[in-house]
């Protein structure tokens, strides 16, 4: 039986991640369910083989009375802002002076959802937690592991943690509202609201119904992990199995980077989901390490944010 348990987990991880990372799933839902009642009915003859990392453990099963504390082991910081060229050519002079001419900048959406941290031991996911003030948030491991996108165990058994940008589709916000309004409830304002109050949830079985997604835009303690590039971690998260934005560009120059943020603008009403502004950072570590941080933020990134 253990062996076919983890056949199931194997089998049901893969269909996950084709059908909520890849967006390409190679069988029909029919067969994910068949295999996922295949693996209940196991866990119910064998409970002894039921582990937290199960598949069928998603929906987790208690109403919380509140939330717990968490402190973050790395603090999660706030992005400075720039609002303009201006803005944009002084935050890469300021880098150039510090660092020197040879910068690279990788340049990300910034999606307009809610900053959420997940820690992982030995490749299993254990906690995850709101941003809070940035040094305590809230323990929303139950909520989060309804996101089909975030993998509970990692293909391998790294001990980390991962800050991503939990966010509401337009499409699913849309359909929430239109439901609200008929149960003659408020509607929420926007999708940013939506994914906030969702996620906030002390039912994960409302959670779980929110149709939340995540994506993960960084590694918070890259101590172990022998990456010298911000591209290389987010490519290293890929291949891990998390949800990373694909809209990312590397740029030689800021030069580059207005170019690159002008495309974005012009795709931005293409988007599945709503951005408030762009992420621009300095791509190599060594380079993020000489520039360090203010008081509350990197000073090798900044947050061009659109005109509301
Ligand atoms: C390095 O710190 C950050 N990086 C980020 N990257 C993206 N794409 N979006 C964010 N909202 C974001 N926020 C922070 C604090």
């Amino acid at each position: 039986a253990l062996k076919q348990v983890q056949e199931l987990h194997e089998l049901l991880n893969t269909y996950n991640y084709e059908y909520h990372v890849l967006d390409k799933p190679s069988v029909p839902d029919s067969e994910y369910d068949r295999l996922m009642q295949e693996l209940i009915k196991l866990e119910e003859q064998f409970p002894e083989l039921k582990t937290p990392d199960s598949p069928t453990q998603r929906v987790g099963g208690v109403t919380l009375e509140a939330f717990q504390k968490v402190e973050h082991r790395t603090p999660m910081l706030s992005l400075g802002n720039a609002f303009n060229e201006t803005d944009l050519r002084d935050f890469d002079r300021r880098v150039r002076q510090a660092v020197g001419d040879d910068v690279q900048y990788v340049v990300e959406l910034k999606i307009d959802g809610l900053a959420v941290s997940l820690r992982y031991e030995n490749g299993l996911f254990v906690q995850g937690a709101t941003r809070g003030d940035g040094t305590t948030g809230e323990d929303i491991t139950e909520n989060l592991k309804t996101i089909r996108s975030i993998p509970l165990r990692l293909k391998r058994e790294l001990s980390f943690e991962v800050r991503g940008e939990a966010f509401m589709p337009r499409k699913s916000f849309e359909r929430l509202n239109e439901l609200r309004l008929e149960q003659e409830e408020e509607p929420f304002a926007n999708p940013r609201n939506a994914a906030a109050g969702s996620i906030r949830q002390l039912d994960p079985k409302i959670a779980a119904k929110r149709n939340l997604d995540i994506f993960v835009y960084s590694i918070a303690d890259l101590g172990g992990i022998g990456v010298q590039r911000h591209s290389e971690a987010l490519d290293l998260l890929e291949e891990l199995g998390f949800k990373t934005n694909k809209e990312r560009r590397k740029c030689d120059s800021i030069e580059e980077v207005l170019t690159a943020i002008n495309e974005i603008q012009e795709k931005r009403s293409t988007l599945t989901y709503d951005i408030d502004g762009i992420v621009i950072k300095v791509d190599s570590l060594a380079q993020q390490e000489e520039l360090g941080f203010t008081a509350k933020s990197p000073r090798w990134a900044i947050a061009y944010k659109f005109p509301a």
